[in-house]
């Protein structure tokens, strides 16, 4: 019998542990999406590992947020098994990439890297079994984490300040930067910081379990740690002594370019699954470096990411030019994950999904006998029944500490002024959105990115679903939006590394850019056009929602 093109035709995959589900996507050689798989925590994990919306939230200290690093070795078991119950072709599987959450961390308990080498001769029993032992920490703590505040002065003072770990870093000490969190460990739990061997971002972690070894660090996701030095690319190593962890650069291994291939699948996954034995493994990198993979955005391009957090960013020549234009310390430079010469700028907002899924079932009385598809309905006709600029009301909802800018609770101001304790439920879902943008634009221009002259934005995340969500972001920057068909712009990003990764390093040694290599992809389409007329309402309100942050801020500081 002889196989058909396309049952031989070679397939690269996309993996990504991100908050609240793994997913994975396979593309062929052309980069056209073949198979799409989810497995959302919730669903799978929440009786089991004590989780919602996919972490857990400490009942004694609400700033304490972690994920049991057990649960995502499970959902790697079930998503494979899904995977082959749906006959996937793991056989034609060239090279397989992917991403994770950035910031979070694992930390192996010794003994784990010789528990990864001989993962093929326990074939026959899941991941989770095998490495039940395997880890020195049994909560990993994630980007939703902000706890670390202590660390964070230790880190700046090691360096003589905010501006120089900035300059060194590309970030301010962030408290849930991994820097932090390791020195909280080392501080807090000195013995399980001694009985681990090594410790890997989200990202190498996922794909320390392909490989059966450990996975090295990929300079991009390496940026969110305010450990690396973003000129040399390699670990500072004042900031490593500032953790007071001796051997951290051991635990950390040294970080290797985005597109390095770090590894061959592990026979666990020949044996297992039917993936080929010459099927490789490329660096896997942080979600957000990924979408801007995915996404293919270029100079002058922003992407809106509306995921569980949000997030806002650019593509950066150079880190000079940005030195000079931003006026804010916040926000964060990390190395670019496909031009090793280029960088990227971030902004997060901690408080994007989950908090305008809270405020609509607030707001609008929704509970669990609507489905979701019901409640953005919902939703989406509030936001139809309220004039833009809410009447001039602005308002900003921080459920949980906000990271761009630190401040927590809600706060509404009306046109005069002076706060609202009350809005109708129409008011607060679109005091929500048009604040949650305009915090964009905001911190977008302090860190100075020029909105008169946006080319375009990139929206992506699970809520860029959502067209009336769009056309508020469109009105509130005066840009046009355009969407990628696929939603999960951080998967396909890596299934397109992959390829990338794969025709470079491989046989091929192919030595085109991943711009050059991605050109066939399907482009974004447009899917919102500003009104002039509504972006000149958000111009003039958007020192009022200005005045709402630096009110909360103040909050926030006195009730600290
Ligand atoms: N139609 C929609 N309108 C607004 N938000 C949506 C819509 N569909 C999904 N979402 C949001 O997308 C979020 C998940 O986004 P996703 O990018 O998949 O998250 P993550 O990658 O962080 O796990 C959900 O929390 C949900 O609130
Ligand atoms: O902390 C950041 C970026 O700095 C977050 O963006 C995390 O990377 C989580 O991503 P999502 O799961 O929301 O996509």
């Amino acid at each position: 019998m002889t196989l058909s093109a396309s049952s031989t035709q070679p397939l690269f995959l996309g993996i990504d542990l991100s908050t609240q589900q793994l997913k994975a996507i396979a593309v062929d050689a052309d980069l056209t999406v073949t198979h799409e798989f989810a497995i959302p925590f919730d669903a799978h994990f929440a009786a089991e590992f004590k989780i919602k919306d996919g972490v857990q939230v400490s009942a004694t200290e609400a700033d304490v947020v972690t994920v049991p690093t057990l649960m995502w070795v499970a959902a790697l078991d079930a998503l494979l098994a899904s995977m082959r119950s749906q006959a996937f072709p793991f056989h034609r599987v060239k090279c397989i990439s992917g991403t994770g959450q950035q910031h979070g961390s694992v930390y192996w308990a010794k003994g784990a890297e010789s528990t990864l080498a001989g993962l093929e001769s326990s074939s026959n029993r899941e991941l989770r079994d095998i490495l039940s032992q395997s880890f020195a920490v049994q909560d990993s703590p994630i980007w939703m984490d902000s706890s670390t505040a202590a660390e964070c002065a230790v880190l700046e003072q090691a360096v003589g300040g905010p501006e120089k770990l900035a300059a060194i870093s590309g970030s301010r000490a962030y408290e849930r930067f991994t820097g932090a969190q390791i020195a909280k460990l080392q501080r807090t739990k000195p013995d399980q910081m001694a009985a681990c061997e090594r410790i890997s971002l989200v990202s190498s972690f996922v794909a320390s379990l392909l490989i059966g070894g450990y996975a090295p660090i990929d300079e991009s996701d390496g940026s969110g740690m305010n450990l690396l030095n973003l000129q040399t690319r390699n670990w500072e190593a004042r900031l490593l002594q500032a953790t007071q962890v001796s051997d951290l650069s051991v635990k950390l291994g040294a970080p290797v370019p985005s597109d390095t291939l770090v590894g061959t699948i592990s026979r666990y996954f020949v044996s297992r699954y039917g993936f080929a034995e010459d099927c490789v493994v490329g660096a896997f990198t942080g979600d957000n470096p990924a979408s801007l993979a995915g996404m293919r955005i270029g100079e002058g391009d922003m992407t809106v990411s509306l995921g569980t957090s949000d997030t806002l960013f650019l593509w950066l020549k150079d880190t000079q030019s940005l030195q000079q234009e931003r006026t804010t310390l916040d926000g964060h430079v990390f190395c670019n994950p496909v031009d090793t010469q280029s960088y990227m700028a971030l902004l997060c907002y901690k408080n994007g999904s989950l908090a305008r899924e809270r405020v609509r079932d607030r707001a609008l009385h929704l509970n669990s006998e609507q489905t979701q598809t019901q409640k953005w309905a919902a939703f989406d006709a509030a936001l139809a029944s309220t004039p833009v600029g809410n009447n001039g009301i602005v308002a900003a909802y921080f459920d949980q500490t906000e990271i761009t800018p630190s401040a927590r609770g809600e706060l509404r101001l009306g046109a005069d002024g002076n706060e609202v304790a009350a809005l109708s439920p129409e008011q607060e879902i679109r005091s929500l959105i048009e604040g949650q943008f305009l915090a964009k634009r905001l911190h977008a221009e302090r860190l100075g990115y020029n909105t008169s002259s946006a080319r375009r934005i990139l929206a992506t995340g699970g809520a860029s679903n959502n067209g009336a969500i769009l056309q508020i972001l469109a009105n509130v920057f005066g840009a046009r939006v355009y969407r990628l068909e696929q939603a999960n712009s951080a998967a396909l990003g890596c299934a397109f590394r992959a390829v990338h990764s794969w025709r470079k390093h491989g046989s091929l040694h192919d030595a085109r850019s991943f711009e050059q290599a991605t050109a066939q992809a399907e482009p974004p389409k447009l899917v919102a056009v500003p009104d002039p007329a509504a972006t000149a309402v958000y111009n003039q309100l958007l020192q009022a929602y200005a005045n709402v942050e630096s009110l909360l801020v103040a909050r926030t500081k006195r009730d600290a």
